[in-house]
């Protein structure tokens, strides 16, 4: 990983912002007081929240090893079959199409997509398609409840969803995600937006579940991605609000904000840099895969998280980050785990 994610990116809920933290109390506040005092929140929280989301990032990929070796031992899936892609029930017609003529070279390939209604371009740079068949995602939200039923350990997948799955804790990657990113998106990708991603060569998924009653997760505070290219897939429920909201990409953000509404099964196609949020859900529920791609020919020169070349930290295979560049500094390894043989990340 970056070594960034340990010092950057940091979002306070009760500040509902984002900040850089390096563990030194002093120059934070050095930095911050006048800024906290505006917003009107304690310092003391807000830096009890850093020191704790420090320790929790620190920790982070050696309780991952922990959890999905749990995982392993005790959990019986309830649906075996939806951790192994089967293409012609899981995928919709439409993907496979998409996907097949895309392999072909040729500028009508997607203004044929479009008029045959497999594509859809919201604005420029941001594409949905279908992916998922109903069947599937009726699958796969009955594993994920399954799984969250049985009360073994998960953790929030991003530092802002408290709700939701890491897909490769449960073993979703070797035959259901790793063939639908290698073999599908990353077709997709390059062709769609190949000003952001070479081949798509490692992704982090995971499930974001908005509900508005209870004490779901009810929104998403305006963030981008640690990606090249995102494909988020709605894979369930009905609900009013909440939808994702762009604004264009984090380095030269021009409006107007875009709204994206997507039927079941339906993906959207962003560029990581894209500038979104999800608006609060009003009622029901919204249920996501969220496919973070990467594409190491990118980010191996610049970080998508702090813009700079990255300064790359080994760690484990479940929290690496997508480089393939050596380790900048082994003194400063992160939970590393030596019996994986991914040294570099
Ligand atoms: O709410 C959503 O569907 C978007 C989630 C998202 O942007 C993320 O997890 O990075
Ligand atoms: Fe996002």
């Amino acid at each position: 990983m970056c070594q960034c994610r340990t010092t950057q990116n940091y979002f306070v809920r009760s500040a509902e912002k984002h900040f850089s933290y390096t563990g030194d109390d002093a120059s934070f506040l050095e930095e911050h007081r006048q800024e906290l005092q505006d917003l009107g929140v304690s310092e003391e929280e807000v830096l009890k929240d850093l020191r704790r989301q420090r320790q929790e990032r620190l920790k982070a990929p050696e309780e991952s090893l922990q959890r999905v070796q749990r995982i392993q031992n005790e959990y019986t899936p309830l649906r075996p079959e939806v951790y192994k892609l089967d293409e012609l029930s899981y995928l919709q017609d439409g993907f496979r199409q998409l996907v097949a003529e895309m392999r072909k070279p040729g500028a009508k390939v997607i203004s044929g997509a479009k008029e045959r209604k497999i594509l859809e371009e919201v604005r420029p740079g941001i594409w949905t398609f279908p992916v998922f068949t109903e069947a599937f995602c009726d699958q796969l939200e009955c594993e994920l409840r399954n799984f969250h039923d049985s009360g073994l350990p998960r953790t929030a997948p991003n530092t802002m969803n408290r709700f939701g799955i890491i897909m490769s804790e449960l073993g979703f990657c070797e035959h259901l995600l790793d063939p639908l990113v290698f073999e599908y998106v990353n077709v997709v990708a390059t062709r769609l937006l190949p000003a952001f991603c070479e081949c798509l060569d490692s992704y982090r998924a995971f499930t974001v579940l908005y509900e508005a009653e209870r004490d779901g997760d009810k929104e998403l505070a305006m963030h981008y991605d640690n990606a090249e290219v995102t494909l988020n897939i709605n894979i369930g429920g009905t609900w009013d609000g909440g939808n994702v909201v762009y604004y264009g990409l984090a380095t030269s953000a021009e409006g107007p904000p875009m709204e994206a509404t997507l039927r079941r099964g339906w993906g959207v196609l962003h560029a990581g840099l894209e500038l979104h949020r999800a608006t609060p859900i009003s009622q029901g529920r919204r249920h996501n895969l969220i496919l973070w791609c990467r594409s190491s020919g990118v980010r191996n020169d610049l970080c998508p998280m702090c813009f700079k070349q990255p300064i790359v930290v080994p760690t484990n295979r479940y929290y690496h980050e997508g480089f393939t560049v050596p380790p900048c500094d082994q003194s400063s390894s992160i939970s590393r785990d030596m019996s994986t043989d991914d040294l570099y990340d």
